[in-house]
């Protein structure tokens, strides 16, 4: 049941390619932008795209920090965090990726919503 997530996703090809939309929307985003500006773009995406490919059952382990330490100090605010939330819908949009397929990875992401707003 796991491992459907990551193979509904495309696998480490459709997750990778997910992600690049992704990061694209973000670095476009006037809201959301202003939190990368000082960050390496590659590192990130390979930080994501392992974790999620992670948190999908794939066979990837995420050796990146952990959620609170990465975000600690940024402020993201609860909007902010919507606004990445609506951004990744938009991506796996774009993606093709099917509702129900959607709703998993949000339903992935939901309970993190602590470890990354303000704290
Ligand atoms: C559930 C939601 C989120 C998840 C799962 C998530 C996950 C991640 C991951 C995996 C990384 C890469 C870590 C690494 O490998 O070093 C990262 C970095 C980052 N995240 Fe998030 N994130 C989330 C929400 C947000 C939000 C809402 C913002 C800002 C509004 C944000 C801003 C950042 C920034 C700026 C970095 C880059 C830090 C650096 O310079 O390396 N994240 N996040």
């Amino acid at each position: 049941e796991q491992n459907n997530l990551y193979q509904a996703l495309g696998q480490q090809q459709g997750i990778e390619r997910l992600v690049s939309i992704f990061v694209k929307k973000l670095g476009q985003d006037k809201q959301i932008f202003p939190y990368f500006a000082k960050s390496s773009v590659s590192h990130f995406k390979q930080g994501f795209i392992s974790h999620l490919c992670d948190v999908s059952g794939g066979p990837c382990q995420y050796e990146g920090d952990n959620m609170v330490d990465i975000h600690t100090g940024m402020n993201i605010n609860e909007a902010d965090f919507n606004r990445v939330v609506e951004l990744l819908v938009e991506a796996m949009e774009e993606a093709g990726i099917n509702y129900p397929t959607q709703n998993k990875v949000l339903a992935k992401f939901a309970p993190l919503r602590g470890q990354v707003i303000k704290i």
